[in-house]
């Protein structure tokens, strides 16, 4: 097993102190979940109307409006929190969306202590655009390979207002260290909110990630009146594509089949609540996208994500036919109609093929990682 010389501190038997960066849907969802079980939870924000609402009102004026938090929730900022509040958390959790990490993580870092380190854990769902670095490699940039393999990944079907609401819920809760997963999925487990641990970190974020490209496809195709049929081609046919995008990152393919691949893709493809098949859908009314950008209220990281993505598959040489016509739909202007007819003219192929071996995208992040080839069986085949 891949584990870091750092972890966190041992995990507190209750009330663990627990700061979320992020008051968005999902960060004020998290600290609604957590503060329901008695966590002391600090809610960071970059918007002061927000934070002086939430603690008079115990409501977020942006986002999931109509929900009551509980009285454990503090929110701070707009300031970042500096070493001596950090020194104090149990749980440090991001969730801001991935354009912006790096950013708040470089800021973070400095305020880190190694030898009283939280946990750390991360929620986003993207690639970055430009670097095409996922989540693990811009923690590794930041904060160096001992915080990034100890770092813990939540991704799967889950939709703030659903878990806000109590709906059931899995995730999965993955780290290269297991410890950490298991501390992460203690504090989170919950009657209506199932963890499950896993040791596939890369597999875990990319197919979050992966997964709101072929959600703005099937927005695309539902928004254009297709129905049943080609919503199922899509989930399937996008499973296939991201399964060979994950498996040239170096994540395993069994990964692709869990919560965070399939379940999240299914989710995702097949419902209206989904902000980025609400950005197909509108693509397939007619809409621009510039005009459903400026109206959406909310990040829909398939956007930006399909733009690293082109350029992953192109530099692999992978075939992504569904990535690469909302590529075009998204950035170069072509017609969704168009879009489509010209996916369903290819000619025909080999339904399954074995996913291509890990490429360059792995080899990189070994190297950062400060691991050789030998660790590359670990990655794709992890014990945890
Ligand atoms: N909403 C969900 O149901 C859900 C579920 C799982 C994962 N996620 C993931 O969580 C991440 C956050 O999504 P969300 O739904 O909370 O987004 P959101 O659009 O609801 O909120 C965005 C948040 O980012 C903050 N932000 C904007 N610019 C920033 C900057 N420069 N620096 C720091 N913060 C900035 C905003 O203040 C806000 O708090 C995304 O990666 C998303 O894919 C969301
Ligand atoms: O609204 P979306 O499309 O960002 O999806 C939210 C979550 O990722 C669902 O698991």
């Amino acid at each position: 097993m891949i584990t870091s010389t750092v972890s966190s501190k041992p995990q507190p038997a209750s009330n663990s102190k627990v700061c979320i960066i992020g008051a968005g849907n999902f960060g004020s969802c998290l600290a609604s979940h957590l503060g329901d079980s008695e966590n002391d939870v600090f809610m960071w924000a970059r918007e002061v109307e927000l934070i002086n609402h939430f603690n008079l009102h115990h409501r977020n004026p942006l986002y999931l409006t109509e929900h009551d938090f509980p009285q454990s929730i503090t929110a701070i900022g707009p300031e970042l929190p500096d070493k001596e509040f950090i020194a104090k958390m149990d749980v440090l959790l991001f969730a801001i969306p991935t354009q912006f990490l790096r950013t708040n993580l470089k800021y973070i870092r400095d305020n880190l202590d190694l030898n009283n380190l939280p946990l750390l854990i991360f929620v986003n769902k993207g690639i970055e655009v430009g670097t095409h670095a996922l989540t693990l490699e811009i923690i590794v940039d930041t904060c160096g390979p001992e915080i990034a393999k100890a770092a813990t990944f939540i991704s799967g079907p889950s939709f703030a207002k659903e878990i806000v609401d109590r709906q059931p819920t899995s995730v999965s809760v993955a780290s290269f260290t297991e410890s950490e997963a298991q501390k992460a999925a203690n504090l989170f487990h919950q009657p209506h909110f199932r963890c499950y641990t896993g040791g596939d970190p890369i597999g875990i974020e990319l197919s979050g990630a992966l997964k709101n490209v072929y959600a703005i496809a099937s927005g695309m195709s539902d928004g254009l009146g297709f129905q049943n049929n080609t919503r199922a081609m899509i989930i399937t046919r996008g499973l296939a594509e991201l399964t060979c995008i994950g498996t040239a990152y170096g994540a395993s393919p069994l990964t692709f089949l869990g919560l965070s691949g399939v379940g999240d893709l299914f989710l995702t493809c097949s419902s209206s609540n989904s902000r980025n098949y609400t950005v197909g859908y509108r693509l397939g009314k007619g809409e621009s996208l510039e005009e459903i950008m400026k109206t959406l209220g909310s990040v829909a990281e398939g956007v930006s994500t399909t733009k690293a993505v082109k350029k992953v598959i192109e530099e692999l040489g992978i075939n992504a036919p569904i990535a690469t016509a909302v590529y075009e739909v998204l950035y170069e202007g072509k017609d969704t109609k168009v879009a489509v007819r010209e996916l369903m003219e290819l000619p025909p192929s080999r339904e399954l093929d074995l996913p291509p071996t890990a490429g360059g995208p792995a080899r990189r992040l070994l190297t950062k990682l400060g691991m050789d080839s030998s660790d590359l069986d670990l990655l794709m085949h992890p014990r945890l």
